[in-house]
């Protein structure tokens, strides 16, 4: 049975006290969950599939009409159904000609302006939605390249899944830290050999018996906070369900099959000329793995080259996913007896409740951290989109603030092309010492008709 989610107008009479708590104690109002009238479902156009369904056609399939988003360009692809649509089970979701994904999600890729040739990095990329949509933007002619990183490996296996079913070519997925996470773009050099070389034949595997198996060898997780030390850990997770649902996305059912492809193994990370204080270790060939990538993205010999940066950073931040409304019907369906409280004492790194498993200290180096490694990861002249799902001002504006602090005169927040027309919550002014700022969006349910979401898009003006 698919698990999906229509959002009840009843919701927030439900909240248990530890959520109300929560609200209160970051001041937000108990009206950010007062819908007048359900919440609609969203999709997606799939511009890559053939053949493309026709709208009158995917009405019928899902009972519905489809409402085109009005606020965003027809090109986006995005419309609007009923709250008690069921999107899994229509046939155009199984032939991968639609996503069911939020449409505020939508925004923070479309904020990233991606274009063909772009090598673009998400640092939290599970269950894998937005990464679906960059490679969309891309287009299938495109050279460009989308690099995924998430530090929960069965979470990471979802996203495979993912890319597998939408069959995005030229991408990778690494399993690792964003916070240290150190493999730079595919190098344009190798691109041109790749357009003059023949498609990767090394078979994958659907041998069952072989799962977690690379003809190269096992699949390896990237110990990207020693970096003296050699990639670790074998990852072989044989099957897979996913254990929460992205909060900005459809939650993903199709995830039970024998994962046979591996994810990344990095080059040494000592291997890298900027590795001054490391004791050399026997040089080695750079081995890169990635799952479902093209043999460019394999063999590039210049995965750590410092002239190969990003053009776009996507950090879709962990956070406590107060705003989703997906998770929270979720836990109202399901129960609350998981949610878990931010607490000092509380390891539980399964990420499987609806506030994080971490306290609010840790959750704000975490966001502090994935943005500055984004930041570090990114060109000059280069666009970082910053999102979270929660409301509250210290996982948005702050952090916002703290990296724009610590980065002045070399990154500047940018207007969002077409925000002007967006159904937005109103900015917040002053919080807690926290100024508001221009530019940043906040969608929530009751202003936008969407799951809530912060977003802020960044540039980046100098090499920092
Ligand atoms: C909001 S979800 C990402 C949703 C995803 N971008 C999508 O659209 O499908 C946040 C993700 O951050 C991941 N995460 C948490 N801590 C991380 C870290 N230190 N480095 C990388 N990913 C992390 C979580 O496992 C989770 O999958």
């Amino acid at each position: 049975m698919d698990e999906e989610v229509s959002p009840t107008l009843s919701l927030s009479d439900n909240f248990p006290e530890p959520f109300l708590a929560f609200l209160r104690s970051n001041s937000l109002s108990l009206s950010e969950y007062a819908l007048t009238s359900p919440l609609p479902r969203y999709i997606r156009l799939n511009p890559r599939s053939t053949p493309r369904i026709d709208i009158p056609t995917l009405a019928l399939q899902l009972g519905t009409p489809l409402t085109p988003v009005a606020w965003l360009p027809p090109t986006s692809g995005f419309y609007a159904l009923a709250a008690s649509t069921r999107i899994a089970t229509c046939p155009a979701y199984k032939q991968r000609q639609i996503y069911g994904v939020d449409v505020a999600s939508g925004v923070a890729v479309l904020a990233l302006d991606v274009q063909p040739g772009d090598h673009v990095l998400d640092l939290c990329c599970a269950p894998g939605m937005k990464l679906c949509h960059v490679a969309d933007l891309q287009g299938e002619e495109g050279t460009g390249s989308v690099t995924g990183v998430d530090v929960n490996p069965e979470r990471i296996a979802v996203c495979r899944n993912m890319l597998k079913k939408y069959r995005v070519q030229r991408g990778r997925l690494f399993v690792a830290d964003g916070t240290t996470f150190d493999v730079h773009a595919p190098s344009e050099l190798d691109h041109r050999m790749a357009l003059r070389s023949t498609p990767p034949t090394e078979p994958q595997s659907t041998d069952p018996s072989s799962a977690g198996q690379h003809p190269d060898g096992p699949l390896s997780t990237i110990t990207a906070n020693d970096k003296c030390s050699k990639p670790e850990a074998t990852l072989s997770p044989s099957t897979t369900s996913p254990t929460h649902p992205s909060p900005h996305s459809e939650p993903e059912t199709t995830t039970t099959a024998p994962c046979t492809i591996p994810a990344a193994s990095p080059p040494h990370p000592c291997s890298s000329s900027s590795s001054s204080s490391c004791p050399s270790p026997p040089r080695k060939k750079p081995k890169l793995k990635p799952f479902h990538a093209t043999r460019l993205l394999r063999t590039d010999p210049q995965l750590s080259h410092p002239a190969h940066l990003y053009d776009k950073v996507l950090v879709d931040a962990e956070c406590t996913h107060d705003g989703s409304i997906a998770h929270l019907v979720k836990y109202d369906r399901a129960g609350w007896a998981n949610l878990v409280l931010p607490n000092k004492n509380n390891n539980n790194n399964n990420n499987n409740n609806v506030l994080s498993h971490l306290d609010p200290a840790q959750l704000w180096t975490l966001q502090r951290g994935l943005l500055a490694n984004g930041f570090r990861l990114l060109k000059p002249g280069g666009i970082l989109v910053y999102a979270t799902c929660s409301f509250t001002v210290r996982q948005n504006e702050a952090v916002v603030a703290d990296f724009l602090n610590a980065n002045e005169g070399n990154v500047v927040v940018e207007h969002v092309p077409g925000a002007h027309a967006f159904p937005l919550a109103k900015r917040v002014e002053m919080y807690d010492g926290v100024q508001g700022m221009q530019h940043v969006l906040r969608f929530s349910p009751t202003a936008s008709n969407t799951s809530g979401l912060f977003i802020a898009r960044f540039r980046k003006t100098a090499a920092a």
